[in-house]
């Protein structure tokens, strides 16, 4: 039985407008200097109805490539608030029939698994009436990604993920997305990172209160870089060709890898002209598999 108007939580595609890297823990994890904002396109987590143990069913188009196994991070984290609700919050612990409408690349450095094992928390913390506060400690166990995704609003990243400032407000700049349907492993390109040379020292990036423009965000920007550009690039030299087609459409400000990629933004002035350059670029990713997204930010204003 699915419920009628069944709960749901969206899961967006989180996006590295910059990312420096700055230091090296002594367990091996990178500290980062970033600016993650949220991009309309997004996953979709369904609560179906109760079952007996929590389980997950997948759907979308880009479902085939995941297991709905126990590694999958919507039952990780579906898993791991259920134990934190049933101590916190005396046995809140029925379980559930989970759906993932998995809509965004996997593996692709927009922190797809991130957002859904948010999501999943946020979704289920609010059926439970659970403490939104207990979500956080949760989220930085199941990934440096996670704690971002719990608010999935625009925040400036630091430590390893779990250090969130306040992010200058956005402005309704456009946003295109293309994936070369290349999956590129997080550790791998971190290796690569290590491997060539490492940390470059410069002085931490400005960033204002508020950017009134597109134009205005991509001048700062352009001060700012991808440290896992070029690594992800030498292990999957595609990104350069997505790169340069990014870059070659009409209106792009700036074309950038996200996160440890192979997914590539653009900026453009506002929606629309993302959408344009999308249209332009059809032919081109049709003819290559290459997903493309294009439209606006999730949320313009940071929750910090
Ligand atoms: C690079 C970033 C930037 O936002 O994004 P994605 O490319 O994943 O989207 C993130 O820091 C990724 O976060 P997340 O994907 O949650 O990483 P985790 O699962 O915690 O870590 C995967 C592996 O990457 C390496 N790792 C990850 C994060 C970090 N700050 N330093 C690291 O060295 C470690 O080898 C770790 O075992
Ligand atoms: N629900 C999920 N969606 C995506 N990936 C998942 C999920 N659950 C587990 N994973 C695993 O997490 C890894 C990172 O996935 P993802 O978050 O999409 O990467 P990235 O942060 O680089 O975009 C993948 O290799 C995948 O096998």
């Amino acid at each position: 039985m699915t419920f009628p108007d069944a709960p749901q939580a969206t899961a967006h595609a989180k996006i590295n407008l910059f990312l420096h890297i700055t230091g090296r823990r002594d367990d091996g994890y990178h500290l980062l200097d970033s600016l993650a904002v949220f991009a309309g396109a997004a996953d979709r987590i369904t609560l179906e109805g109760p079952g007996d143990t929590m389980s997950l069913t997948i759907d979308g188009p880009f479902g085939q490539g995941l297991e709905a196994d126990d590694q999958n991070l919507v039952l990780r984290a579906a898993r791991a608030l259920q134990t934190k609700a049933g101590t916190a919050f005396n046995g809140l612990t029925e379980s559930f029939r989970l759906k993932l409408e998995k809509n965004l690349p996997v593996a692709s450095g927009i922190g797809g698994g991130s957002a859904d094992a948010a999501a999943t928390l946020r979704l289920l913390a609010r059926e439970w009436d659970a403490d939104q506060a207990i979500l956080f400690p949760i989220a930085e166990k199941l990934g440096a990604d996670v704690p971002v995704c719990i608010a999935q609003r625009p925040a400036r990243m630091q430590g390893i993920g779990e250090i969130l400032a306040p992010a200058p407000v956005l402005p309704d700049a456009g946003l295109l997305l293309v994936n070369p349907g290349v999956g590129v492993s997080t550790p791998e390109v971190f290796r690569a990172f290590a491997a060539g040379g490492g940390i470059t020292e410069r002085p931490e990036a400005f960033l204002p209160t508020r950017w009134d423009s597109a134009e205005a965000m991509v001048a700062d920007l352009n001060a700012t870089t991808n440290d896992l550009q070029a690594p992800a690039l030498s292990q999957c030299p595609v990104i350069g060709t997505v790169l340069a087609s990014i870059g070659s459409l009409p209106e792009c400000l700036l074309a950038r890898m996200s996160g440890s990629g192979a997914t590539c933004f653009g900026i453009f002035p506002n929606p629309d002209s993302a959408k344009n350059a999308a249209q332009v670029l059809n032919e081109q990713s049709a003819r290559l598999g290459w997903w493309t997204w294009a439209g606006g930010f999730h949320h313009t204003g940071s929750s910090i």
